[in-house]
C-alpha cells in the first residue's frame, strides 16, 4: 500500500479566469502529491463561508504558512473527513474567517487529489467508490445577464441547457454546444449592436430582454433537439438576491419592480409559457416561504434549485427541507470549505429526495477537478457552462472519464425518471 501521509504542503498565489487573485495548494504526499486551486463568485450568497480573511489574499497565505500546514502535517491524506475537520478545528469559526474558506477548500480538493494520485485511483473513484458509474448530465449557460452583464443584458443572470434525454456525455455536451452556436446566429439577427461577445462564464452578452432570450433559447432548442434526436430541456437562474432591494424585485432592464407576490406569479408564468424545467434562485436568499409556495405548485414538473438559499449548508438545508422550500440544491464546494461539508449536504439532499447539482464559479479555474467531484458524488447535474477554457476543463474531463469507465457508464437516469414524470 502507499503512504499517504502528509509531508509537506505549498500554497502560491494564481488567477483565476476572471483575472483575480486565488491560491493553490500543493499537497506532498510520502508517495504522491495532488494540487488544487479555489474559484470565485460574483454573485456570493451571504451565506457563504468568507474567501480571505480580511478580504486578504496574501494574509490568507501567510497564515496558512504559519498556523495552518505545520498542524497539518503527519495527517493521512486518505481519511479526508479527518483533514478537513482538522481545518475546521485550527479555524475555530463557523465561515472560515479565520483562516479563509479558499484557503480551506483549495487544501481539502489538493488532498483528495493527493490522496487518488497515491492510490493510484481516478479522483471520483477515491470520493465515490468503485460501483461509481452514473455521469451527469451538463447545465450550460448560454445567453447571460443580471449582475454577470453589468445590468446592461437581460435581468435574469443565466439562461441553461439541459439536455436530459442525452444517451451519453459527448452528445449532451454536443447539444450544448451547438444550442450555444444556434442561440448565436438569433442573437446576431435580435441585437444589431450584438459583437459576439460572451461573459465570465462564456454565455452570450446581449442586450435583449428576458423575454427575448426566452424566445431565442426555446427556438434554438426545439431545433438541436429534432437534429440531435432526444429531449433538451431549458431553464434560469435568477440569482433574485441581486434583484432584491429589501421591498421588491427589481428589473431595471424591463423598466418594472415585482413584489413577492408578483414575483412568484411571474417566476410560474415563465415556466408555463416557455416550459422550464429548472430555476435556480427564484426569490432572494431568506425567503423560504415563496420557495415553498413555487416548489408546492410546479416542483412535480420544474427543478426548484436553491443555490445563495442554501450556500452548500446542510443546516441551511435542513431547513428548507422542513419548510418543503425547494427540490433541488446547487453544491459549490468552496460555498461551504470543505469536501467533507459539500458531501454532507449531498447527502442530506438525495436522501430527502433533493437533486444535487455540483456547480463551478464564474470565477474558475483550468482545474479539472470538479468533473470528479460531480461523478463521485453522484449527481444527476453538473453545471459548469457551455465553453471557455476553464469550463472546457471540466466538461472534457467527464469524457475521460466516460471513456475509463468502459461499457458501465451510463448517464444519471434519476433527472430524466424526474423531468419525465
Ligand atoms: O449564481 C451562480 O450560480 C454562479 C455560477 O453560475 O454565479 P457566481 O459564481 O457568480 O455566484
Ligand atoms: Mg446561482
Amino acid at each position: 500500500m502507499p503512504d499517504t501521509t502528509i509531508e509537506d504542503l505549498g500554497i502560491r498565489k494564481i488567477f483565476n479566469s476572471r483575472g483575480e487573485e486565488t491560491v493553490e495548494v500543493e499537497v506532498y504526499l510520502t508517495d504522491g502529491y495532488g494540487r488544487a486551486a479555489a474559484p470565485a463568485g460574483a454573485s456570493r450568497g451571504s451565506h457563504e463561508v468568507v474567501y480571505f480573511p480580511n478580504n486578504d489574499v496574501d494574509l490568507a497565505i501567510s497564515t496558512f504558512e504559519k498556523s495552518v500546514a505545520p498542524d497539518l502535517m503527519g495527517l493521512d491524506a486518505s481519511i479526508q473527513g479527518e483533514v478537513d475537520a482538522r481545518l475546521e478545528e485550527i479555524d475555530g469559526t463557523e465561515n472560515f474567517s479565520r483562516i479563509g474558506g479558499a484557503v480551506a477548500i483549495a487544501m481539502s480538493m489538493a488532498t483528495a487529489r493527493a490522496a487518488a494520485n497515491a492510490l493510484e485511483i481516478p479522483l471520483y473513484q477515491h470520493l465515490g467508490g468503485t460501483n461509481i458509474r452514473d455521469l451527469p448530465y451538463p447545465l450550460g449557460n448560454v445567453i447571460g445577464g443580471g449582475k454577470h452583464s453589468r445590468g446592461l443584458g437581460p435581468d435574469i443572470q443565466e439562461f441553461l441547457v439541459l439536455p436530459y434525454g442525452a444517451q451519453d456525455i459527448y452528445s449532451a455536451l454536443k447539444a450544448n454546444i451547438e444550442v450555444h452556436r444556434t442561440v448565436f446566429r438569433e442573437l446576431v439577427k435580435a441585437d444589431p449592436s450584438f459583437t459576439g461577445g460572451r461573459n465570465d462564464e462564456g454565455a452570450w452578452s446581449a442586450r435583449i430582454s428576458t423575454g427575448t432570450a426566452l424566445e431565442i433559447l426555446s427556438k434554438a432548442v426545439k431545433e438541436v433537439s429534432s437534429k440531435m434526436g432526444f429531449e433538451i430541456g431549458i431553464g434560469v437562474d435568477m440569482a433574485a438576491s441581486t434583484l432584491w432591494n429589501g421591498e421588491k424585485y427589481v428589473y431595471t432592464n424591463e423598466g418594472v419592480s415585482r413584489t413577492p407576490k408578483e414575483q412568484l406569479e411571474f417566476v410560474k408564468g415563465l415556466i408555463e409559457k416557455y416550459g422550464l424545467v429548472y430555476v435556480e434562485d427564484p426569490f432572494y436568499e431568506e425567503d423560504f416561504q415563496s420557495f415553498a409556495e413555487l416548489t408546492d405548485s410546479v416542483g412535480d414538473r420544474c427543478l426548484i434549485v436553491g443555490d445563495d438559499l442554501f450556500t452548500t449548508n446542510p443546516s441551511r438545508l435542513s431547513r428548507g427541507i422542513k419548510e418543503g422550500a425547494a427540490n433541488a440544491i446547487i453544491i459549490k464546494p468552496d460555498q461551504i470549505g470543505t469536501l467533507s461539508r459539500a458531501w454532507e449536504a449531498v447527502r442530506l439532499a438525495v436522501s430527502n429526495g433533493y437533486i444535487p447539482v455540483v456547480s463551478h464559479r464564474s470565477g474558475d479555474t483550468e482545474y479539472e477537478t470538479l468533473a470528479h467531484i460531480a461523478v463521485g458524488f453522484g449527481a444527476p447535474i453538473i453545471k459548469s457552462g457551455v465553453l471557455g477554457g476553464e469550463r472546457m476543463a471540466k466538461l472534457n474531463e467527464l469524457i475521460r472519464i466516460q471513456d475509463y469507465m468502459g461499457k458501465v457508464a451510463r448517464m444519471n437516469q434519476s433527472l430524466p425518471q424526474r423531468l419525465r414524470r
